[in-house]
């Protein structure tokens, strides 16, 4: 296909995800179906379109004077791909696949309109009613801080020491222009394809069947650093899902001690039994209900929370999301995690620690959760973190999160150059 086409398509798309409200990856795999002539390269071409119209859709909207599917896929060419309006009118010219689009003359009198004079919120491509969550999050940064969740996410892999290092994985995606992640110690960075480029598809490698690697953003891959987990220890993961961060644990320990993984879904478990295989970890014990807990109150060295949250901190990976979000929705992951809070501490021993993560930017979540946690909760202390943090990151300049006195730390896409990232850790008072 050419870019004509490839542009109609993205426009169909957008147009289904409009209308129809249909998740993203749904509308592509439908369009997918029924143009089966497509290959694979088109499709990752009219995914990155479709992706990243959605990452700027008010600013595209508001350069273009109109927000329909044409002028959100249109603006993505010119403001996110670099095509000049010349190129775009000259290559589409005479393509029968390609829309209609207005002249190079309209373009790029659209491509010069003052975005300064935007709403700030327009400017930043985030939903008017979170600016003040943003604000109260980032302070004077938040602006630059929404502005780099329209950015495209980096793929980043987590080598598993348990079989292999660094230097290997960064041996087998050398081509990929792999590069040592500044952060999280055995992180591995591929940067993000331009424009129509494919992202790797690192699990179809031998090295991953091999268990070299997983899949995992630097973001991520911090907190369960943060959380501290060390060889010989107890530690119950209580929001395991697929076991990111039950796997992490395991190659901290050293296989040595026990985690023990619950999730309240136990479908969302299931993954964890081949991916336990492939990384060699021996020390982690699936449990499917809350009832085989039992026993385990009060006994833990350590408890994650990896918490069920908006997903705020991951818009990069997941734009439509940001459109989704509703301050119902938000309310109903709050008191999810209120809960989830007062579950899971009861299983810390005295002395040992909860840690609470999310990968949401929103105060909300984040650190008015950890006030009303510790209001309800005297029989815990909060941790200081500054000096966990110098202790996980081994370079002195880097980059350090937010941090909220004694409130815990938050990453994100502008200031560390990861996903957004809570982590808050409390100690049981002996
Ligand atoms: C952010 S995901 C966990 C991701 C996982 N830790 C990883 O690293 O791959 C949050 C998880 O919390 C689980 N969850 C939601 N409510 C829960 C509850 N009340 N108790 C335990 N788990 C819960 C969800 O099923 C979901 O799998």
């Amino acid at each position: 296909m050419r870019l004509g086409g490839r542009l109609q398509a993205a426009i169909e798309v957008l147009t289904d995800i409009e209308t129809r409200h249909r998740p993203v990856p749904d509308a592509l795999k439908d369009w997918g179906l029924s143009h089966r002539f497509a290959g694979s390269g088109d499709r990752a071409a009219i995914s990155n379109l479709v992706h990243d119209a959605l990452r700027m859709k008010l600013s595209h909207a508001y350069v273009m004077d109109g927000d329909g599917p044409a002028d959100l896929a249109i603006a993505t060419l010119l403001r996110q791909w670099g095509v000049s309006p010349e190129d775009l009118v000259a290559t589409l010219d005479g393509d029968k696949f390609a829309p209609e689009i207005p002249s190079a003359e309209h373009l790029s009198a659209c491509l010069a309109r003052d975005l300064s004079a935007a709403p700030a919120y327009i400017r930043a491509d985030i939903p008017d009613w979170l600016t003040g969550a943003f604000e109260q999050a980032f302070g004077a940064d938040w602006e630059a801080e929404a502005q780099a969740l329209t950015e495209r996410a980096p793929l980043d892999l987590r080598a598993n020491t348990l079989v292999t290092d660094r230097a290997q994985v960064l041996a087998a995606f050398a081509d990929q222009g792999a590069e040592p992640t500044r952060l999280a110690p055995h992180g591995v960075r591929i940067p993000a394809g331009q424009g129509p480029q494919r992202q790797i598809a690192a699990t179809s490698e031998v090295s991953f069947a091999r268990g070299w690697f997983e899949i995992q953003d630097e973001g991520s891959q911090l907190a369960a650093s943060l959380a501290g987990a060390a060889p010989g220890e107890t530690v119950l993961d209580y929001c395991a899902g697929g076991g990111g961060k039950s796997l992490a644990f395991a190659a901290m320990m050293e296989n040595a001690g026990s985690i023990h993984a619950y999730d309240a879904d136990r479908r969302r478990l299931a993954p964890m039994v081949e991916r336990i295989r492939r990384a060699g970890a021996e020390i982690i014990d699936i449990r499917e209900r809350v009832a085989d807990l039992a026993g385990l109150e009060g006994q833990m060295d350590r408890v994650l929370i990896d918490a069920p949250c908006s997903g705020t901190g991951t818009w990069r990976r997941r734009p439509d999301a940001k459109w989704r979000l509703s301050a119902k929705n938000l309310a109903d992951r709050t008191a999810d995690q209120d809960k989830v809070l007062d579950a899971a501490a009861a299983y810390v021993r005295p002395g040992g620690e909860l840690a609470y993560v999310t990968c949401s930017l929103m105060p909300e979540e984040n650190t008015d959760r950890t006030k009303a946690f510790l209001q309800r909760h005297p029989e815990f202390e909060t941790i200081s973190l500054k000096q966990r943090w110098r202790s996980v990151v081994a370079d002195p300049e880097a980059p350090v999160p937010y941090a909220t006195a004694n409130l815990g730390l938050l990453m994100s896409p502008h200031r560390t150059g990861s996903d957004g990232f809570y982590f808050m850790a409390f100690r049981r008072k002996l």
